[in-house]
This record gives structure tokens, C-alpha cells and sequence, in this order.
């Protein structure tokens, strides 16, 4: 799954540090040219068990970082599918990963957690009732993983995620995916139709914050961790917030509130705050970017991205 939001910036850090040929980025979907430029890219279905066995055997992979699956929203507009790729996808990847002794990281999400959950803050144990599908194969994933790193002693990793903001890559359909929207729009039309609430309270995070914090994880020494799943904070806001923080630049953004039934029934079940003390405390964690950096950082991208694209370099 590493041509979605995630997948190709993580790929980029982990390059950096261990050259662009150690680092192999696999997807179903065609790379554009620029990802095909910048290291070695390999088709990969998370479904297709002997040809993931052959990528590992022939590459000698050591570390597989799992990121496909169908995010909240479009896994809630196909169950069957979402069943497929976020649970046997995930049941092939931790196979793989025992039978040639990976190291292996899954991600989870503020979706992992429910109605019925502590909300402000939610801490990293405490009960885990989501409401769907997408939420339930992250509890899962989550529950096998420490599993079999109990039972077999598999190095598993896992961070719960906040609702990730980048400019790059569009995000892939999932509940939180306004709060890039409203970057873009404010910029060409000057207004947003939000389909959440206006005081919808989310945990947020900046892409270049969630993929620092993936690569500290990572290379965090196994005797360090006190778990194996961490949930990761950096700041939590409403639509209306965010809208005023943009307003500070562009003063004349509007936005009107539809909320959509679906997307506001997930983000009402969601933390409205995450409890990250144990990450902050066992491995270093600590967040660079707040509401105002974020959103400073949102519009200078957007806006270099528009100029790159109008005056492209030869
Ligand atoms: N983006 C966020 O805000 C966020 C927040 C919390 C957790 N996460 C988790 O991080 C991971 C990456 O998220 P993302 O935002 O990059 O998702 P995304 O939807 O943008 O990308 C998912 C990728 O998986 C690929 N994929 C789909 N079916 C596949 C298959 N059968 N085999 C291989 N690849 C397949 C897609 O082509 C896509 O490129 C996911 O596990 C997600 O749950 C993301
Ligand atoms: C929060 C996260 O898991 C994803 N962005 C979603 O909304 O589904």
C-alpha cells in the first residue's frame, strides 16, 4: 500500500537514512514518474500470499512497514472488500512476517476505538468497541499482532494514528480527509462545504510528524517498549477551529456546514483527544507541528505546488 497518502513520503525519510536501493515501495496501482524515479518499486498485491513470499525471499527483506487497506468511509461503502484487504491482507502479512522472521509494522488509528471508549482522552488500553468495519480489522490487527509477539516473540510494531494532513498526496477516503479539502479550497474557490459539524473535535497530526514518528519508532530499542501498540497525539481541532486559523491568512474563507450522516455517525464514535504519555515516555515521542505551524505549513506547500506546477522546472 505504499502509493497512498503515506507510503511514498515514509519512503523518502527511510531512504535518506538507508539508501534509496534499500527501500522498496510496493503497490497495485502504476507509481507516477516521479516515484518511479526516486527508488525501486514493485507490484505487489497484499491478497496474493506466494508472490509477497517471492518479493520477500528474492529481496531479502527484513522490515515490512503494512500500510494497504480501505480507510473509514470507503471501507463502510464496501464491507466485503475492506473484510478482504484489512484482515486476510493483514493475516497474510503477519504469515510472511513470522515464517521469515520480518520485523513489522501495522499501523491503527483513532478509528480503533468507539462509543463506548473514553474519548478525552482516550488512553492506550482501554475498551475498544468500534462501530466499523475499517475499525474493527485495526482492533485485529492490533490483537494479533501483539499476539504472536507474545507467543513467537515476532518484533510488531504498531502506532495509532491521528487523522493524517498532507499536501502530496490526496488521502484515500477516510473520515478525516475535510481538514486537507479545506487547504485546497480556501486557496482556488475561497470556500469549503465541510460534511462534518462545524464542532466536530478530532486528533490531527502533520504527515512529516506521523512519518518521523513512524522511523523513531522503529528504531526504538525492543527493551525500551513497554508496548507493542502506541497511540501518537500532536493536536486535536474542530472545523470551525481550523477554519479561523486559516482565516488568519486568507480572511475571506467561508465555510457551510452538510454534515453527511455516514462520516459524522464514524467521527462522533472517534477520541476527540488521544492519551500519548507512554509513546512521550518510552521512546522520545514528541510532536514539532501545533494547529498554527500546521496550517502556515498547509498553504506555503499548496501554493509552491501551484507555482511549480504553472513555471515547471526544465
Ligand atoms: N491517512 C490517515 O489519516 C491515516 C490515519 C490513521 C491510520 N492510517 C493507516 O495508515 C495506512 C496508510 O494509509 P493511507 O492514508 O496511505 O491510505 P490510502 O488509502 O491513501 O492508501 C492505501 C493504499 O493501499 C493500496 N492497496 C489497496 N488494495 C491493495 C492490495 N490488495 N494490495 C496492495 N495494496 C493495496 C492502494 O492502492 C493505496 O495506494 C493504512 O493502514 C491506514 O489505515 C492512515
Ligand atoms: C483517521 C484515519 O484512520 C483515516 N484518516 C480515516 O479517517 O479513516
Amino acid at each position: 500500500g505504499g502509493l497512498g497518502q503515506l507510503g511514498v513520503g515514509l519512503a523518502e525519510m527511510l531512504r535518506k537514512q538507508y539508501g534509496a536501493e534499500n527501500v522498496i515501495l510496493s503497490d497495485i496501482k502504476k507509481p507516477p514518474p516521479h516515484v518511479s524515479n526516486s527508488g525501486p518499486f514493485v507490484y505487489a498485491d497484499v491478497l496474493d500470499y506466494r508472490h509477497l513470499r517471492e518479493l520477500i525471499v528474492n529481496n531479502r527483506v527484513t522490515w515490512l512497514v503494512h500500510y494497504s487497506a480501505l480507510l473509514s468511509a470507503v471501507g463502510e461503502a464496501n464491507v466485503a472488500l475492506a473484510r478482504k484487504i484489512n484482515i486476510t491482507g493483514l493475516h497474510n502479512v503477519l504469515d510472511l512476517a513470522l515464517e521469515n522472521c520480518l520485523r513489522l509494522f501495522v499501523p491503527s488509528t483513532i478509528g480503533a476505538f468507539g462509543p463506548s471508549s473514553p474519548r478525552d482522552p482516550a488512553p492506550d488500553l482501554c475498551v475498544q468497541r468500534p462501530r466499523t468495519i475499517y475499525g474493527v480489522s485495526k482492533v485485529h490487527g492490533e490483537l494479533m499482532g501483539e499476539y504472536l509477539h507474545h507467543k513467537y516473540g515476532l518484533d510488531f510494531r504498531c502506532l495509532r494514528y491521528p487523522g493524517v494532513i498532507s499536501v502530496n498526496t490526496p488521502p484515500g477516503g477516510g473520515t478525516t480527509d475535510y481538514a486537507v479539502q479545506i487547504f485546497h479550497d480556501a486557496l482556488s474557490t475561497g470556500h469549503h462545504e465541510c460534511y462534518l459539524r462545524a464542532d466536530t473535535r478530532l486528533p490531527m497530526m502533520h504527515i512529516s510528524d506521523c512519518h518521523r514518528a513512524t522511523v523513531e519508532f522503529m528504531q526504538t530499542p525492543e527493551c525500551q517498549l513497554s508496548l507493542r501498540t502506541y497511540n501518537i497525539a500532536a493536536m486535536s481541532f474542530t472545523p470551525e477551529e481550523v477554519a479561523q486559523e486559516i482565516r488568519k491568512h486568507l480572511p475571506h474563507l467561508t465555510v457551510t456546514y452538510n454534515p453527511d450522516s455516514v462520516r459524522q455517525t464514524i467521527a462522533d464514535s472517534w477520541p476527540v483527544r488521544f492519551d500519548d504519555s507512554n509513546a512521550r515516555r518510552d521512546w522520545g515521542w514528541a510532536p514539532v507541528f501545533g494547529l498554527e505551524e500546521l496550517v502556515s505549513d498547509m498553504l506555503m506547500s499548496i501554493r509552491e505546488n501551484k507555482t511549480n506546477e504553472a513555471f515547471p522546472k526544465s
